[in-house]
């Protein structure tokens, strides 16, 4: 693909798209789910546009951080991501908060854009599309066509913070559309599905999902029933640590479903590939350094770090590699009547795909979440440090008494996952919740320095 062919929709002269990816450019960094949040947007490029429905176009771009396009039309350093535009004369004074702003020039020129997903007509048009499998340009609507989703549900854009936006409809589904696209099939429609088949109640299982086929084939979507009354696991225990409540039974139930989800998932996607603790150890060293570069506060610590992942290659091998959920914490379970349920299968979302759909120790998601009750026990002051302690217990007795082995033996591999998750958090908020980084950053000093 040549350079201008990769920054230039199929249908629309480049010219015209100026004043447009000029205001994108702008206005994409300020989303929540914008991850290059550390570098400045140097070009902006549309990579696909497609006209969903009157006033509604879907868009695929690519921000860059700098650099050319190789030879080849491998694209420049930055990342892709999906945008729903509004285009009107005079959008409703209620999308205020989703207005992106009004085109000076070109072939939109003086209309105003805004993000469509936060317009209840649009959000209803994008579900109809999903009820009714078909194309659009190089957009694919598809469903698994095991339920009927009803017409007419009331559509609203969820307010939480998140990787990506999400449309609650009627209480009745929920639908996510990914913002930062990777080439691939996304794990949050591959794996739901797989597990879904296994018969596995613990996952909400995908209805209807969107794809594309250009610029690259990639998953944009996907449909799934909404749990209603469910609360998350980071609010439950927040409320259990406000209320001085013990959190030790959850946790105990937790670590069954999340074995239970592991034991699915081993079934789902046969792999059984021993542990390769060498080459784990050398993959987290690795990310480890490129961490402390990112993120410079980290740098006095890399010594001790590095012990517990060199201690890795001393340890049995543990359980077998499999697919995992590959970011599981307390935000990512839902608790509705007296069970747990697993969401957002879609891995640790700076890494690439083929990374997050590859094989890894289930040990990394145990791990994951017992970072989760140490965010949560540092949310309060005093820190509840023996209310995280007996989380842990709990949730590894729990993960125990389903799958069979225990996590609390294997304590080398524990430190070494917990180390490179607590890495991957001081990453993550550095660029997202600065505020936060205090808290990743309290168990890098103890993983480096006691190793516990
Ligand atoms: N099936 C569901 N039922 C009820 N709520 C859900 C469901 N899926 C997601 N949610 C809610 O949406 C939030 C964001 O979902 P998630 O998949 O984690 O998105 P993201 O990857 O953007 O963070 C969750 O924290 C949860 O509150
Ligand atoms: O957006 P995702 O849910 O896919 O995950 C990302 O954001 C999470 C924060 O919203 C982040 O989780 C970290 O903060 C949580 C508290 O807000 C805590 O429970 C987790 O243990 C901690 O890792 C997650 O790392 C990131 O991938």
């Amino acid at each position: 693909m040549t350079k201008t062919a990769f920054l230039r929709p199929r249908s629309a002269p480049a010219e015209s798209m100026e004043s447009l990816t000029g205001l994108l450019r702008e206005w994409l960094p300020l989303q929540r789910w914008f991850a290059g949040k550390d570098r400045p947007v140097t070009d902006l490029g549309v990579l696909s546009m497609t006209e969903l429905f009157p006033g509604c176009l879907h868009m695929l771009v690519h921000a860059g951080h700098g650099g050319v396009p190789a030879p080849g039309g491998t694209p420049p350093a930055g990342d892709c991501y999906q945008l729903l535009l509004g285009v009107r004369e005079r959008p409703s004074p209620r999308l205020g908060k989703a207005l992106i702003g009004r085109v000076p020039d070109g072939r939109l020129a003086g209309l105003t854009v805004y993000d469509a997903l936060h317009d209840p007509r649009a959000a209803q048009l994008l579900l109809e599309r999903l009820r009714h499998p078909g194309a659009a340009g190089p957009l694919r609507f598809e469903c698994d066509g095991s339920q009927q989703v009803p017409a007419g549900l009331v559509p609203r854009l969820m307010t939480a913070e998140q990787s990506n936006s999400s449309l609650v409809y009627g209480d009745e589904y929920i639908l996510k559309v990914f913002r930062r696209i990777q080439p691939g099939v996304n794990p949050d429609l591959e794996v739901p599905g797989a597990l879904a088949r296994q018969g596995c109640h613990r996952v909400p299982a995908p209805v209807a999902w969107l794809r594309t086929t250009h610029p690259f084939n990639a998953t944009l979507g996907v449909l799934q029933p909404y749990l209603r009354n469910a609360s998350d696991g980071w609010t439950l225990a927040l409320d259990a640590l406000a209320a001085g409540d013990d959190f030790t039974a959850q946790s105990h139930a937790l670590g069954r479903a999340t074995a239970d989800v592991h034991l699915a998932l081993s079934t789902a996607f046969p792999i059984g590939a021993p542990g390769e603790n060498g080459r784990t150890a050398a993959a987290m060293t690795e990310r480890l350094t490129a961490a402390a570069h990112a993120v410079p506060v980290l740098q006095p610590f890399v010594p001790g770090l590095r012990a517990a992942f060199a201690a890795l290659t001393t340890c049995d091998a543990g359980p077998p590699a499999q697919r995992v959920h590959g970011d599981l914490h307390l935000g990512q379970v839902l608790r509705a009547g007296r069970e747990w349920f697993v969401i957002d299968f879609e891995g640790e979302p700076s890494r690439p795909l083929s990374e997050r759909r590859s094989a890894h120790s289930p040990v990394r998601d145990i791990a994951g979440m017992l970072r989760s009750f140490d965010y949560a026990a540092r949310q309060r002051r005093p820190w509840r440090p023996e209310w995280a302690r007996r989380c842990r217990e709990a949730y590894c007795a729990g993960y125990a008494a389903r799958a069979g082995w225990d996590p609390r033996k294997k304590h080398g591999l524990l430190r070494a996952y917990e180390t490179d998750r607590a890495v991957y958090e001081v990453l993550y908020e550095a660029r997202h919740r600065p505020d936060w980084l205090p808290v990743p950053m309290a168990a890098i000093e103890r993983l480096a320095v006691r190793g516990d």
